[in-house]
């Protein structure tokens, strides 16, 4: 009994050993996404998100041949649509040819649905439920954003507790909480969100994102209202034209005399993503490349009404597991739902700035909700692998004050 429990334990270990490969390690063989496109106005404005994720779905299985039979469990990451999305998730599983035996669900840890998922699936492969899973993310805030996201109301106590109440508060004023109670000012936020256009123009117009985004053909609606088929390519939020000066003029979006606007926050928009995992050991078995290795992941609370601080609590937890330092991770790919918090999150930890989102971040990409944490995945690993770098780390902070953070490793 004893030996089986050592076993166990260093299983467990060699999994979240840094550098090292083990039969059991859980690995990526695939992560891709949808181009990000705006909401209401972008690529994406009129499809709906059964049809997103039944498109990565599918080029997951086609691009890596893998049998769809064979694939035990897809958690999906999806915030906004009623029942969590469930049937639509379901309904897209099976229009992307998976065999009616196979099983889906969803999974809402706000904006970090889809590395949750990513996790989840991990974590299944590894204590052994299932042998391959996907972990993926979608999100159409066009058709779900909005008032009807919310519950019609709220048991009385609860939402009169001070910390719960701060949980309904709207995320653009948690915003402006960071930035005011950290003196994050206006200046590096649009600074930091003009770079972040930058990064994302350079690195489309030198096919950085080649490998990780799949294009989609979607019927779109015209204002006469006619259809037409059209090949949605690449992420279209990006302003290339974006400087500091620039987005200094423009006006505060949440509140008369606060820093967030327009162009500092992340953008509303839709997309999909998907990463196909299973152990080391099956990924030689199927002849399947080895793109990562998923190593760790931890979750961390932080207050409601600072909800954009918990990338700097959850970064430091994961590395903790891992025996990294900061200054050890290669690249960080932090979540930019606004510049505020992003800056305070890698000021506070001291993270080189030249390590963190080299291709940008969601103020240029657009930020799915759902879909944000799994198309991080695919967006970190295809540049460590094109830069020949090792470790990286994802980092998201949580609508109702969390943070989530994953260490990832190139092969
Ligand atoms: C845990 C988490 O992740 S929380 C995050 C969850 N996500 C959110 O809360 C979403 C946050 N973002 C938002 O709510 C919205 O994007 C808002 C309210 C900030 C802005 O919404 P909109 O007003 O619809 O944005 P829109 O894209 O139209 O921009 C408004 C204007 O700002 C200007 N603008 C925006 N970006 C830029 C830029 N980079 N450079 C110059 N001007 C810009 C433009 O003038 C634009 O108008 P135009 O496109 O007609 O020229």
């Amino acid at each position: 009994m004893s030996n089986r429990v050592n076993q166990v334990a260093g299983h467990l270990a060699a999994h979240h050993q840094v550098g090292q490969k083990h039969p059991d390690d859980v690995v990526i063989v695939s992560a891709l996404r949808t181009p990000m496109t705006r909401g209401k106005r972008g690529g994406f404005k009129d499809t709906h998100p059964e049809f997103l994720l039944a498109a990565v779905l599918k080029a997951t299985v086609e691009r890596t041949g893998i049998d769809p039979a064979l694939i035990d469990d897809i958690q999906v990451g999806n915030v906004l649509p009623a029942s969590g999305g469930a049937t639509q998730a379901r309904m897209a599983q099976l229009y992307a040819g998976f065999p009616e035996t196979s099983s889906i669900s969803t999974v809402n840890r706000q904006c970090s649905s889809g590395l949750q998922a990513v996790h989840y699936i991990a974590s299944a492969i590894q204590n052994g439920t299932i042998d391959i899973g996907i972990g993926a993310g979608v999100e159409s805030m066009t058709l779900s954003y909005g008032p009807s996201a919310m519950p019609p109301s709220y048991d009385d106590d609860i939402s009169a507790f001070p910390a719960a109440a701060d949980c309904l508060l709207p995320m653009g004023i948690t915003s402006e909480n960071v930035a005011k109670k950290f003196g994050v000012s206006r200046e590096k936020q649009d600074s930091f969100s003009a770079l972040s256009h930058k990064k994302a123009a350079n690195a489309w117009k030198n096919g950085w994102f080649n490998e990780e985004v799949i294009p989609v053909t979607v019927t779109q609606v015209d204002k006469e209202g006619n259809e037409k088929k059209v090949t949605v390519k690449a992420d279209d939020g990006i302003r290339p034209e974006t400087t500091p000066e620039s987005l200094a003029k423009l006006k505060p979006a949440f509140s008369k005399d606060g820093f967030t606007t327009a162009g500092n926050a992340s953008q509303v928009s839709d997309g999909a993503a998907a990463v196909l995992l299973m152990k080391r050991s099956t990924a030689k078995k199927l002849n399947l490349p080895i793109l990562g290795k998923f190593t760790a992941f931890a979750t961390a609370g932080v207050p409601p009404n600072i909800m954009g601080v918990g990338p700097a609590y959850a970064i430091p937890k994961v590395l903790k597991k891992v025996g990294l330092n900061i200054n050890q991770v290669d690249i960080y790919e932090i979540n930019e739902a606004f510049a505020s918090q992003a800056v305070y999150s890698v000021e506070k930890l001291g993270i080189d700035i030249n390590k963190v989102n080299p291709k940008g971040g969601a103020i240029a990409m657009g930020h799915p909700l759902g879909a944000t944490g799994a198309r991080q995945v695919a967006t970190l690993l295809t540049e460590l692998r094109r830069t020949g770098k090792k470790i990286g780390v994802i980092s998201m902070c949580i609508g109702s004050g969390m943070g989530a953070a994953a260490v990832l490793e190139a092969e």
